[in-house]
């Protein structure tokens, strides 16, 4: 075939084909220091050792629905971290810093796919800008958690994360469940946003046993990937098909449904999104009930998901906007946080002091 034949069959819809940086060009400019990387990989054992039992707090995953302005969420980050180390012998807090948004048709896509917040779509800004707050928010001593989304992007920033989520949207994909079992953190597996939880636990099942496919490495060439398999996966309730699935007997049933598949019984509550009508002021009402499941003594119970920012509520792009408040999903504001965090972490204490009686 002659090239100009070649190129009337080929690329047809792609308008800019533009150069990226490879992952270990942007570990070059941004490097995960030693001390940094001790940081990640305590997060993580932490992290593993919440979900194992081995360490009876509870795991509380809070943040941003989205990163837009990284000062925010640095601020955000410093504020965070106050309240981790004021309540750590009851919760491991894990800052939510999601730069990767997975929409149900259109809209901003996250930081890393459009820094600019304006469908430019600078991908490698997004990349170093992402990297850059990852790296200043594990200085800051705050283990941290994303949703992979995007299967080339964990090269480059996944060095850097303690908890990852695989998503409603995406958890029926045999992409990310492959992807989750080759990540080197513990994964939540969230359930379909039909409230589907069988989709969850056979994401779980999936992701727990090695794969081989196609990907990039760390240089950026294709490889073809082998993994081991993540025993570290469990499940997200995060609501769903109009309804929520937080409350006590929601929880038993998903147990049994973990029981029945010999699956670890253990989840982790999102009390936003499907279980709040993505109503910010009602993740208070859902914390109070999931609070009092775990001072019930309720151990499948492993961690908490919470969305919040410095402001309460949420705001469209376009205009001007208010620092702090989520350009995503409405979020807790910074006041209400603290005092939802004060209230999981008595119930915390009450389940581990009522376990030693
Ligand atoms: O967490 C954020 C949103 O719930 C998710 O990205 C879907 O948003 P959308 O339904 O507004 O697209
Ligand atoms: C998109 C998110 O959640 P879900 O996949 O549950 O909709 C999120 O946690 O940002």
């Amino acid at each position: 075939m002659t090239i100009p034949e070649v190129q009337r069959v080929r690329d047809q819809r792609i308008s800019a084909v533009v150069p990226l940086m490879s992952p270990a060009l942007l570990h070059h400019e941004l490097p995960l220091t030693a001390e940094l990387h001790d940081t990640v990989l305590d997060g993580r054992r932490q992290v593993e050792d919440v979900l194992n039992a081995r360490d009876p707090r509870l795991l509380v995953v809070v943040g941003p629905c989205s990163v837009h302005d990284p000062a925010a969420a640095g601020e955000y980050a410093d504020l965070l971290r106050e309240q981790a180390n004021r309540l750590a012998d009851d919760l491991l807090i894990v800052m939510r810093v999601y730069f990767e948004k997975p929409r149900s048709t259109v809209g901003w896509k996250g930081l890393i796919m459009d820094p600019a917040l304006d469908g430019t779509g600078h991908v490698g800004t997004g990349l170093r800008v992402a990297r850059k707050l990852l790296l200043e928010i594990v200085g800051r001593g705050l283990p941290t958690a994303v949703e992979f989304l995007d299967p080339i992007t964990p090269q480059y920033i996944a060095d850097t994360v303690a908890w990852g989520a695989i998503g409603a949207r995406t958890v029926e994909s045999q992409v990310h469940r492959q992807l989750a079992s080759g990540l080197s953190m513990p994964i939540g597996m969230k359930n379909r946003p039909d409230g589907s939880i069988s989709t969850a636990i056979d994401a779980i099942n999936a992701a727990a046993v090695p794969h081989v496919f196609p990907g990039i490495d760390y240089s950026g060439t294709p490889a073809i990937l082998h993994t081991t398999g993540n025993p570290d996966t469990h499940l997200v309730l995060r609501g769903g098909g109009g309804k929520p699935n937080y409350s006590a007997a929601d929880v038993e049933h998903s147990l049994q449904l973990l029981r029945k598949a010999e699956l670890p019984e253990r989840l982790v509550i999102d009390c936003s999104h499907g279980n709040s009508n993505k109503d910010h002021l009602r993740q208070p009402i859902v914390v109070d009930d999931v609070a009092g499941q775990v001072a019930d003594g309720q151990h499948g119970i492993s961690g908490v998901m919470l969305e919040s920012f410095l402001e309460p509520g949420r705001q469209d792009l376009g205009g001007q906007l208010t620092y702090g408040q989520s350009v995503t999903d409405a979020c807790m504001g910074w006041q209400p946080t603290v005092e939802v965090l004060e209230k999981l972490a008595k119930a915390s204490a009450h389940r581990r002091r009522t376990a030693r009686a």
